[in-house]
């Protein structure tokens, strides 16, 4: 426990510390000023501070000096006010909250310890010769995180330093005052986590930096290995400590890492906006924002209609009694796995010997390249060079074919049919063009024959435009056939798998991709393995500019997808997050220790962390959840305590119904600001919205896969969508057994249940989900909500 007497001597530094901050404030909020004013002025006398003149050479090439001097100077200008503007921007999120952690560290050979301050931002004394505050980045912070008092060493850039930490202090300020203080010891104290951990929830994530744990720690400044995989429970930070990590590594590598190399792979567009705060917060740029799903529609989505991840879930969810059920499952497991990934690099390689398809080129009808004549003289290459520089040489020679096929249109009956069609305007202009191009060689329209012959070529090639630009991007290779084919010889797919068995209901698994394929349309299961046939035929597009991915909820990647992340992006490291007991898709998880995760870099390149501690939901939503899921016996509570779980059955519709309303509107009242009805699919989650929207005092909110932005209130979510994002109070609409029974249903509801921070109650309309049932009594109260009455 602090004195009175070290509160005062610290919040007397508070104010030492922000008095000093104010003054810079008034200073830079001037030279921001003078320096927006001259920019201002400059940009207006640009033309006049350049001395123009184009008479002769000499003054022309004086002009240019001269504009490019003074352009130098307006961007010089330009920056210096934006550095300015930058040093402000940071003077102001660190005057109300200067810092939140000191520690008291003595280096080996020096008499006393220094007081080292810690915030988000650095912060010089007004001499520029020591540090008010360090940024809590800076190597010396890493103390603070990682350090119990006692002896420590802790790196440099010029090297290891050793010492002793005597002091570990948390302070919470607001408004310059100090409105917490204590010291710690090993962990950064509980009690301040507690406070932050019972605020209620927000619309938007919070940065974590003045409670960062330990474990969290090593996951944000890892910076070495080329694979981090980090295995948490629901709520143990996952998330948070990517974020923070970016943050981390945008100031380590300030000098050549900036926030357009990172990107961060959400599960949803919602999410997007979830995290979208806490860079910024910080004063860092935020990283690029996409889902897995986008970048599939942009690189597919002219071509096919693409399913996506929702609706493949919705009909593993919803579709059981289907009689195509047990064919789709095993199709979606076969195609997300490695086997398939080997068979397409197999077959790849296999197409350079034979299979090749091709479109032939058309023009009115008439071939002028034949499928059969592409296959043949793609044959005729040497078999050792490689694919895509045999398509290449292919499209060479397509495309002088196509000039030869040109020139012998020249003569064509359509050709006289389409210059008679031309306006006299139009064929001054097409004549005028022509000169423009050819540079003058071509004078007067005196000779007819040349002039008829000069139109007609350019006719020709006009006609002939598309064709080349489809020619010279390779779409002549018939991917869609050659993916189609894979499905329709089965010797050819047996040998492709070498010793593997076909995948059960290989026929209709066949059948169902040809059928999808045939009206445009790809499963989501198909997509990533097309995509991958089609890059590894014509080229990967890769991006080499990324340095980092961040893959958020890695669990719902295939093993595929992850390996054509890899490929997407060669020169990055992956960081992939993930909880294999919240792996809800139907591909099976790709989490655990030694597997698909692990392989893409080797053992020797990845490194595995795990969270255990759960931060988010009370102890009593933990205790309760974590019997849910193998494994859950190693989830740790955080110490922060609440009311019980509460289980409510209850056996009619309306009843049901009312009793939600009930609580909805209790809740409402006590004033919980986000509120969750997690229904189990999309369809289930309409349904709930319209008849609440009818009796509830609020207006509850529809979450849908397309909600762009997450905001305070009701919500009423399919449980997947939920993923992520956390709310103060979560209602279950139905945990009964008919709901939540199968085994592929228990993560979905573990998932669920976990949204919760501070309340969890569950409705079951007829009886409990045996994921309750099997649970220890003590765990959760039954029908205490509300002063309405279960039945
Ligand atoms: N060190 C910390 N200090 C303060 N709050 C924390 C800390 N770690 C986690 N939290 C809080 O716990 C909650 C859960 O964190 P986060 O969403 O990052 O977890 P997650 O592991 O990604 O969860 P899930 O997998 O269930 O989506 C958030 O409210 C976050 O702010």
């Amino acid at each position: 426990m602090s004195t009175d007497q070290q509160w005062s001597e610290e919040q007397h530094r508070v104010d030492s510390v922000t008095n000093q901050i104010e003054r810079k404030i008034t200073t830079l909020e001037q030279e921001v000023g003078s320096f927006r004013d001259e920019v201002v002025e400059m940009r207006k006398d640009f033309w006049d501070e350049v001395t123009m003149n184009f008479s002769e050479a000499d003054d022309v090439g004086e002009t240019s000096t001269s504009m490019r001097q003074q352009s130098q100077v307006l961007s010089d200008r330009e920056r210096s006010h934006l550095n300015t503007a930058a040093a402000l921007d940071k003077m102001k999120r660190l005057h109300h909250s200067p810092y939140f952690g000191r520690i008291d560290f003595k280096e080996d050979g020096y008499p006393q310890a220094e007081r080292i301050y810690l915030g988000i931002a650095s912060l010089l004394d007004e001499k520029e010769e020591s540090f008010l505050v360090y940024d809590w980045r800076a190597p010396i912070s890493n103390l603070y995180y990682d350090g119990a008092p006692g002896p420590i060493t802790y790196e440099t850039p010029s090297g290891e330093i050793s010492g002793d930490i005597e002091m570990k202090r948390q302070f919470v300020i607001r408004e310059g005052r100090i409105r917490f203080m204590f010291d710690t010891g090993v962990t950064i104290g509980d009690q301040l986590l507690q406070a932050v951990l019972s605020r209620t929830s927000d619309a938007q994530m919070k940065s974590i930096v003045a409670t960062i744990q330990r474990e969290q720690n090593r996951i944000i400044r890892n910076d070495r290995t080329r694979m981090l995989i980090v295995q948490g429970a629901a709520g143990s930070g996952k998330t948070s400590a990517a974020l923070q990590r970016v943050a981390y590594l945008l100031y380590k590598y300030r000098e050549h890492l900036s926030a357009d190399q990172m990107v961060l792979f959400s599960p949803n567009p919602m999410f997007n906006s979830y995290v979208s705060t806490v860079l910024p917060e910080l004063g860092e740029e935020n990283m690029l924002q996409t889902t897995f799903q986008e970048y599939l529609e942009r690189r597919l989505g002219r071509e096919y209609q693409l399913e996506d991840p929702f609706i493949q879930l919705e009909y593993v969810l919803s579709a059981t009694e289907d009689a195509a059920y047990p064919a789709r499952m095993s199709g979606i497991r076969f195609k997300s796995s490695e086997s398939f990934l080997k068979v397409i690099t197999k077959y790849k390689d296999n197409l350079m010997l034979a299979g090749m398809k091709f479109k032939p080129v058309r023009f009115q009808g008439r071939a002028v390249v034949t499928a059969e004549a592409m296959e043949e003289k793609f044959y005729s290459y040497e078999p050792s060079v490689k694919l895509v520089n045999r398509l290449e040489m292919l499209r060479d020679w397509m495309l002088k074919e196509l000039s030869a096929f040109g020139k012998s249109e020249l003569e064509a009956p359509w050709v006289d049919q389409q210059l008679d069609l031309m306006e006299p305007e139009e064929l001054q202009r097409a004549f005028q063009r022509l000169k423009r191009k050819q540079k003058g060689k071509v004078d007067t329209f005196d000779d007819f024959v040349q002039e008829r012959e000069i139109l007609a070529r350019m006719v020709v090639s006009s006609r002939l435009k598309p064709l080349r630009k489809w020619i010279k991007s390779l779409r002549f290779v018939d991917v869609r056939k050659l993916y189609s084919q894979l499905f329709k010889d089965q010797g050819q797919m047996v040998r492709l798998l070498d010793n593997e068995p076909l995948p059960a209901y290989w026929e209709e698994i066949s059948d169902m991709t040809l059928r999808r394929m045939k009206e445009q349309e790809l499963a989501y299961e198909d997509i990533t393995p097309y995509l991958y046939l089609r890059e590894l035929l014509l080229g990967f597009h890769i991006n080499s500019n990324i340095r980092h991915v961040i893959i958020d909820e890695a669990q719902d990647y295939s093993a595929f997808q992850l390996a054509f992340m890899k490929r997407l992006f060669p020169r990055a490291k992956i960081t992939a997050l993930g909880d294999f007991n919240q792996a809800i898709y139907a591909h099976s998880s790709v989490l655990s220790g030694t597997g698909p995760l692990t392989n893409l870099y080797g053992p020797e390149n990845t490194e595995l962390i795990e969270l255990t501690r759960s931060y988010r939901s009370t102890q009593e939503i933990v205790e309760f959840t974590k019997g849910m899921v193998p494994g859950g016996e190693e989830i740790i509570p955080f110490n922060r305590s609440g009311e019980k779980p509460q289980v409510i059955v209850t056996t009619s519709e309306q009843k049901h119904l009312d009793l939600i309303t009930a609580d909805l509107n209790a809740l409402i009242e006590e004033g919980y600001e986000s509120v969750a009805v997690i229904c189990k699919t999309a369809e289930e989650s309409r349904e709930v919205h319209e008849s609440l929207s009818k009796v509830l005092t609020t207006a509850p909110k529809l979450i849908k896969k397309t909600t762009l932005a997450f905001e305070r209130g009701v919500h009423v979510i399919p449980a997947y969508l939920a993923k992520g994002v956390e709310f103060d109070a979560v209602l279950i609409y139905d945990g009964s057994e008919e709901h939540y029974a199968q085994e592929h249903e228990r993560k979905l509801f573990y998932t669920a249940c976990t949204r919760a921070m501070h309340l969890l109650h569950i409705y079951c309309l007829g009886q409990p989900s045996p994921f309750i049932t099997s649970q220890s009594e003590t765990l959760y109260d039954t029908g205490k909500v509300s002063a309405v009455q279960a039945d």
